[in-house]
């Protein structure tokens, strides 16, 4: 059953069907799968993609712009290395025109609608004129409405903060991203946040259901509902309700500025936080937390659906430096881990994941932005000759 194939689905028949004394025994016994915060329980992600006869799962894969192509090389390079058990089935999201509408091409929707799980990798939008981001496209064409995006300082990568352990859950299909614009009368634009009960609900329910699998037991919920007391008032209305039906899990609620600013004052505080926030905050704020940890190479993320879910890095298509071998794959190969413990591919997970972590400990082979002189090949050898 489709429903049944993602974290959030199977966050909301728990729900449902646990009383308050099972989840306590759940709570009590909530399996941390891995050490680095990537992912949920054992029991959340125990739905995988689709697996073949010959016991390999397909993966939709969309390499993307800039330096898309070059660091999902590098995924799929040690992938291979790794043996681990994944086909992937590369589609293009070029956008099409249907009567006028911007879509993504039917092919590229069956593949993931067929296969339930994606890697992709950035796809630039143009500024001002030009095409609707095909980001924005796809997580609204397979309704992926938790975007998931942890950020964990990396052990030998020395920053200001060497203990930075943040999760944010960032409302994926609406707000301020609603991309509802029109002219009033010249020189007057309205932009429409549309902040519906609906979809608050789902992902504020998935934030506490998240909270409660990874044994991360406080949700606060990040708003602004002081200015904007209609729409983020009923994020945050939302998010009180939906507290009451998760007695083991500590709720409260901060505003925007004054989060940016204890964030990179302390980020300790928010070790033991799930953070949750309607679409633009939870953009602004996950590449502030990125900041934190040595820059936007190293943070992954995942865009959970009922049915489907694409794994990100929480970067662009990194113009600046495309074409010349210089980017980082960390964040794509850390969301590829995410989508292996997603799908229940656990050994394997790990298994690359300590490559990478051993990988950037030593510190020998690093792409620039850390400091290093590796170019992406260089650094994915390194990660392999770790394996
Ligand atoms: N989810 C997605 O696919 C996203 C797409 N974009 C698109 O990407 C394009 C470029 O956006 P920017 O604002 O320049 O943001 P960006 O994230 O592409 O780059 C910002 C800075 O971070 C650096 N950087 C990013 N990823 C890196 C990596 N893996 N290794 C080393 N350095 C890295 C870049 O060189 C640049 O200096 C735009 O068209 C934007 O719309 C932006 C963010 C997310
Ligand atoms: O779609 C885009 O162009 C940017 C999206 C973005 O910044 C994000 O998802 O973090
Ligand atoms: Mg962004």
């Amino acid at each position: 059953m489709l429903a049944g194939r993602c974290l959030a689905a199977t966050a909301r028949r728990q729900v449902t069907r646990q009383g308050a004394a099972q989840r306590a025994v759940r709570v009590a016994g909530a399996v941390q799968v891995q050490s680095r915060g990537y992912a949920a329980t054992k029991e959340v992600a125990k739905f995988p993609g689709k697996k073949g006869s010959d016991g390999k799962y397909t993966v939709s894969l969309i390499e993307g712009d800039g330096i898309g192509p070059e660091i999902a090389q590098s995924v799929k390079d040690i992938f291979t290395a790794a043996a681990a058990p994944i086909k992937w089935e590369s589609i293009s999201v070029d956008p099409v025109f249907k009567d006028g509408k911007q879509s993504i091409p039917d092919a590229a929707i069956e593949s993931i609608r067929r296969n339930y799980v994606a890697l992709k990798g950035p796809l630039a939008t143009p500024i001002g004129k030009g095409h609707v981001s095909l980001n924005l496209t796809l997580r609204r064409t397979f309704n992926l409405f938790a975007n998931v995006r942890p950020c964990k300082s990396i052990q030998g990568y020395k920053t200001p903060y060497d203990n930075v352990d943040t999760v944010l859950i960032r409302e994926n299909t609406e707000g301020e991203y609603s991309g509802i614009e029109h002219v009033v009368v010249d020189g007057v634009v309205q932009s429409i946040k549309l902040i519906t009960r609906e979809a608050s609900e789902r992902v504020l329910r998935f934030a506490f259901q998240y909270a409660q699998d990874v044994g991360r037991l406080k949700v606060r919920a990040v708003h602004k509902a002081t200015i904007m007391k209609m729409s983020d008032g009923l994020f945050l209305s939302v998010a009180q309700r939906i507290s009451k039906d998760y007695p083991h899990v500590d709720f409260d609620a901060e505003l925007l500025d004054n989060a940016c600013l204890k964030i990179v004052s302390d980020p300790t505080p928010y070790n033991d936080k799930v953070l949750v926030m309607p679409n633009l905050y939870g953009d602004i704020l996950s590449d502030m937390c990125a900041g934190l940890i040595g820059g936007l190479g190293l943070t992954p993320s995942g865009n959970i659906g009922d049915e489907c879910s694409i794994f990100e890095a929480v970067h662009g298509s990194a113009p600046d430096i495309a074409g010349q071998g210089l980017a980082n794959p960390t964040a794509l190969l850390l969301s590829s881990i995410m989508m292996l413990q997603h799908m229940g591919l656990f050994e394997h997970a790990e298994r690359i994941q300590a490559a990478i972590f051993k990988t950037l400990a030593e510190g020998t082979t690093i792409t620039g932005d850390l400091g290093g002189k590796a170019k992406t090949h260089e650094y994915a050898q390194a990660v392999i000759g770790n394996l």
